[in-house]
């Protein structure tokens, strides 16, 4: 009869790599003695120390989530090449790594989201949660039809400057934060209306009704894609935040950052 290594051996077999998420000490401990591989720590923190840590701005509870964010984030900081061939060892049911996933590293497959939370002003709470709301609202819609939405993140004092009201500002003198149930009922509401959400980069709702006035100078964002878009983009260059617009015609969420496109989703695969 065969043993169990005959049957999952291939797993481990030719590996570029092990990525490691967030292992304890002992098990950092066992793999710094395997010769001859590459070793990635990745994690909120980097408890162990590792010399080779990328970390995750959320814990991420979804693992195919936490592994492809890890692979950008390895990417990004050049410790792997496309077609690297990654043994991810992370745990699926608690702290402790009980899971280990095979994965081919590909650059085809970046999808720019850990540009999005590690490299922007904004707390990646805070753009979790904007992101998570798009996603949904991009699902149902609102009472059946679909909607668009912009969402500005971060640096709202300059997004201010650079935006007029279309109308009075139901958040004028609120104190409400996105993640709170009842503020994401009340932005679903209102994504119905004109205009742009700002938000600042604790999750504040600084306002509603934004017209975004930023020059669209230098923003090459993808032919076909219209006013909201332009805007959403533009004021990313002209700031420090970043922009989550939800499209009425296509139904994508599209996350824009400096002025580019750097995700883009579909709510119906999530
Ligand atoms: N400069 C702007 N600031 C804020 N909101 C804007 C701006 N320009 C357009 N919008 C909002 O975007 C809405 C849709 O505009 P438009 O159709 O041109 O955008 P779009 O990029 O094609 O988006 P969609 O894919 O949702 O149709 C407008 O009704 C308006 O609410
Ligand atoms: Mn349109």
């Amino acid at each position: 009869m065969a043993g169990l290594d005959d049957v999952f051996g291939d797993i481990f077999s030719s590996v570029d790599a092990v990525v490691l998420f967030s292992p304890s000490g002992s098990y950092y401990e066992r793999f710094s003695d395997v010769d001859d591989l590459d070793l990635i720590v990745v994690g909120t923190e980097n408890p162990v120390g590792a010399e080779t840590f990328v970390e995750l701005p959320l814990a991420f509870d979804e693992m195919s989530e936490r592994i492809r964010f890890g692979i950008e984030g390895a990417f990004e900081q050049d410790l792997i090449e496309d077609g690297d061939v990654l043994a991810c060892a992370t745990g699926v049911f608690g702290n402790e790594i009980d899971t280990v996933s095979r994965v081919r590293a590909s650059a085809d497959q970046h999808t720019g989201v850990y540009d999005l939370f590690a490299k922007s002003r904004a707390d990646p709470d805070v753009i979790k949660a904007v992101l998570e709301l798009a996603i949904e609202l991009g699902k149902k819609g609102q009472k059946g039809k679909p909607v668009g939405a912009l969402f500005v993140v971060g640096d709202a004092g300059k997004v201010m400057n650079k935006s007029r009201p279309l109308s009075y500002n139901p958040f004028e003198k609120s104190h409400v934060h996105v993640g709170d149930p009842i503020v994401n009922v009340m932005l679903k509401e209102f994504s119905r209306l004109d205009g742009a959400f700002v938000i600042s980069d604790a999750g504040k709702i600084v306002s509603a009704y934004r017209y975004l006035e930023p020059s669209a100078e230098g923003v090459d964002i993808p032919k076909g894609l219209g006013a909201r878009h332009m805007a959403g983009g533009a004021i990313t260059r002209d700031t420090n935040a970043i922009a989550i617009v939800l499209s009425e015609s296509d139904g994508l969420v599209r996350a824009f950052k400096a002025g580019e496109l750097i995700l883009e989703v579909d709510p119906e695969a999530y």
